[in-house]
């Protein structure tokens, strides 16, 4: 492992608890987001690891088997990435870039060869003589990175990078900074509440909710098995379907459904895109609004649950707004999952998680028996009672 956070926990003066105890291991290259909503201890996290706020007694912080807790934030090493750029505006940017190895004292011929090789990767030819003030902010936030990647930090720390940008320049340069830190094959951690910047730039997310990782894994792996109803909504928006479940069956407001053998979970969600229009469907709705957005329709339901749903459709036209139809649910696209907002088990304050290039085994998928720990099972295969108190 490159870099191994133990027992990283917050609290502020005044009592906020704005990070409970978290374990974090990331390998060599590994890109890992922090997503959470507005709140959740994300920044926290970096800035702890960064050096810029002290954890609460216990943390410890290692790189490649140096204990880096106590060291400030200038000798751990660690380049970090704003979403404000935080540039000099009055310099030039060789003159940002160059600034970090500066005031490290490297020799002259030194420091115009690794800015020039930094310029070089982030294709910054073009305005490496000019002020940052005569800069677009896609062109700022890479002069940023280049400045970061400079002095060749151990590990990138990049808060909300891209939440300065207007919408379509972050879609691109979403791809580009995916592209650009494998490019450096750089280990980093980047935090961001935009699920889609996560999917796309990490290898792993971490879900964050309250102070706690709600769940890790690659993206793909937190959308088609989320753990719990929380990470489900925010990651893919699954919608939840309010019913009472009975004999393998959903008994909603507009019909009734099928759920998959053997399903375990208290809260069953939907995803917009598992939803059809379906005149054999067995449930009964009303199409409330019809949405054109150029490859598909968005449909916005009513009657069939409690709350209005929203189905994709594709397709030359739509079903009138206004007019009733049946819908389908696959019983296999209907996610089944605990309660609450994270599988974190009530009984322990720790979220015990491990980020690194072996498979990870927390947390739990749906299937996971009744009977083991959420938050212990990383370490051990113990069965715990607490979980299954949960679970119950
Ligand atoms: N200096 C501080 N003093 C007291 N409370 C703080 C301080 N900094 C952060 N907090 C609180 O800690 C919690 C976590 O904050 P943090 O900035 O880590 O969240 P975040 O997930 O990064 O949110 P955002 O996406 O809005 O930046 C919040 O409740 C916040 O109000």
């Amino acid at each position: 492992m490159t870099l191994m956070l133990a027992n990283i926990a917050k609290t502020f003066p005044g009592g906020v608890r704005a990070l409970h105890s978290t374990d974090l291991e990331i390998a060599r290259g590994e890109i890992v987001a922090l997503l959470g909503p507005s709140g959740c201890g994300k920044s926290t996290l970096l800035r702890i690891v960064a050096g810029l706020e002290t954890p609460d007694p216990g943390a410890r912080i290692v790189f490649d088997g140096e204990d880096l807790t106590r060291q400030s934030a200038e000798t751990r090493k660690m380049g970090m990435v704003f979403q404000s750029y935080a540039l000099f505006p009055n310099m030039s940017v060789r003159g940002n870039i160059g600034y970090g190895l500066k005031m490290q004292k490297l020799p002259k011929p030194e420091i115009a060869r690794r800015v020039d090789e930094v310029i070089a990767l982030c294709r910054l030819e073009a305005y490496a003589d000019r002020a940052i003030t005569a800069l677009s902010g896609g062109q700022r936030q890479r002069v940023a990175l280049a400045r970061a990647m400079a002095p060749r930090p151990r590990v990138l720390l990049l808060d909300e990078p891209l939440s300065a940008l207007d919408a379509a320049l972050r879609g691109q340069l979403r791809t580009e900074l995916a592209l650009l830190l494998r490019d450096f094959g750089i280990t980093a951690i980047f935090v961001t509440h935009d699920q889609d910047e996560a999917m796309a730039i990490a290898d792993r997310v971490a879900v964050m909710s309250e102070g706690r990782v709600a769940q890790i894994g690659t993206p793909e792996a937190l959308y088609r098995k989320p753990a719990t109803g929380f990470v489900a909504r925010f990651v893919g928006n699954a919608m939840p379907l309010p019913g009472r479940i009975e004999g393998g069956r959903l008994h909603l407001r507009g019909g009734t459904l099928i759920l998959p053998k053997g399903a375990g979970g208290q809260e069953v969600l939907v995803r917009a895109e598992d939803i059809r229009v379906d005149p054999d469907g067995p449930l009964a709705a009303r199409i409330d609004a019809v949405t054109f957005l150029g490859t598909h329709y968005r449909l916005t339901l009513s009657g069939a649950a409690e709350e209005p749903l929203h189905a994709l459709h594709s397709g030359l036209s739509a079903p009138e707004t206004g007019s009733e139809v049946r819908l389908s649910i696959a019983p296999e696209a209907l996610l089944i999952l605990p309660k609450g907002e994270t599988a974190l088990c009530p009984a322990s304050s720790s979220s015990r998680i491990r980020i690194s290039s072996r498979p990870a085994r927390w947390p739990m998928d749906a299937r996971t028996p009744p009977g083991r720990c959420a938050a212990r099972s990383i370490r051990s295969t113990r069965s715990c009672r607490c979980w299954a108190r949960f679970n119950a």
